[in-house]
């Protein structure tokens, strides 16, 4: 069995008295393309660097490709490339000169695939003109080709959509996209939701250094959980009988409707209860969350978070 693209276990980076990571477990598989998702600070660079070996964890260990990095030097691993922070090049270089510098320093057959991964990234038009003339946006694609001229198995991206307009943020997508279509295994750390919510297959979302929830995205709408809207014929009693009820939470009375959050079964058998009461249901339906809100109660609301880490 081939080892899988990342494996890392009890992971640690403490600084002085901030703890960046805290014991991160992570596993990429060949064909994933993994969002790494958190708010500024939640310590998604530091991880990328120790999986780049780029800086030695406090604890625990990183495999890429069953290899370590902090031996090797994760560029020196077969089939891995990436880039932490914004990709750097010489400003006064055209595109195409900084990709021939870099070959040049990677040796094998990397001068062969300029053209190549000019052309995945889109910029064959633009690699005559210096990058000091480049958008942010080109400049990102440009450090994804300077990635690719190492024909990459595994491509590390560290937040490669921040700061590009919408018409940028919808390249790289369409750039990683076709990417994981072509056999690349891709992990991407992101502050914006939007960026992994149609891109990843699976993510995990870290807060302050720790993971919160970890899977794909279909299950975390799932284990969330719903809030329901319920109409009765008499509502200030509805709410009496919510409040006693088990598997009810966070019962809030609108001049319309009542709201509370509860499973599915919760919501049955609360519907059978209120009619013995002798009250009508108008209506009771569940409003499901939208991912927007799941982000902010995992990244912002501690009881949330340890709530779906549970159920996950
Ligand atoms: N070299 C360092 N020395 C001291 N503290 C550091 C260092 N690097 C990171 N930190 C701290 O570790 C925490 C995590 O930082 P990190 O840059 O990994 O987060 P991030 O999720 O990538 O955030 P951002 O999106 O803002 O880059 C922060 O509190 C940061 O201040």
């Amino acid at each position: 069995m081939t080892a899988p693209p990342v494996q890392a276990r009890g992971l640690v980076k403490r600084y002085g008295d901030v703890l960046a990571v805290d014991d991160v477990d992570l596993t990429v598989e060949a064909g994933d393309v993994y969002g790494y998702l958190g708010p500024n600070g939640a310590g998604k660079t530091t991880v990328l660097r120790m999986l780049l070996g780029l800086i030695q964890p406090t604890a625990g260990e990183v495999r890429l490709f069953g290899a370590d990095p902090l031996v090797h030097g994760a560029t020196a691993l077969d089939g891995v490339a990436g880039f932490v922070e914004a990709p750097r090049f010489y400003p006064y270089l055209t595109g195409r000169k900084n990709l021939e510098l870099l070959a040049a320093l990677d040796g094998g057959d990397a001068k062969a695939r300029i053209d190549g991964a000019l052309d995945v990234v889109e910029l064959t038009d633009r690699q005559r003109h210096k990058v000091g003339g480049y958008s942010h946006g080109m400049r990102q694609r440009l450090g994804v080709a300077a990635a690719l001229i190492r024909n990459p198995r595994l491509l590390l991206l560290d937040e490669p959509a921040t700061g590009l307009d919408p018409a940028g943020m919808r390249d790289m997508r369409a750039l990683v996209a076709r990417l994981s279509l072509s056999g690349t295994t891709v992990l991407l750390s992101s502050h914006l939701l939007a960026e992994v919510e149609e891109l990843c297959n699976r993510v995990a979302i870290v807060r302050t250094g720790r993971i919160v929830f970890e899977g794909a995205l279909a299950d975390l709408k799932r284990t969330a959980g719903a809030e329901w809207r319920l109409r009765t014929t008499d509502d200030a009693r509805a709410m009496e009988i919510c409040r006693d009820r088990r598997g009810i939470a966070n019962v809030r009375r609108d001049p319309l409707e009542l709201r509370f959050e509860g499973t599915e079964e919760a919501a049955s058998e609360l519907s059978v209860v209120l009619v013995e009461a002798g009250l009508a249901i108008r209506a009771l339906a569940p409003h499901a969350a939208t991912l927007e809100d799941l982000f902010f109660r995992l990244t912002e609301d501690e009881p949330a978070a340890a709530r779906l880490a549970e159920a996950s």
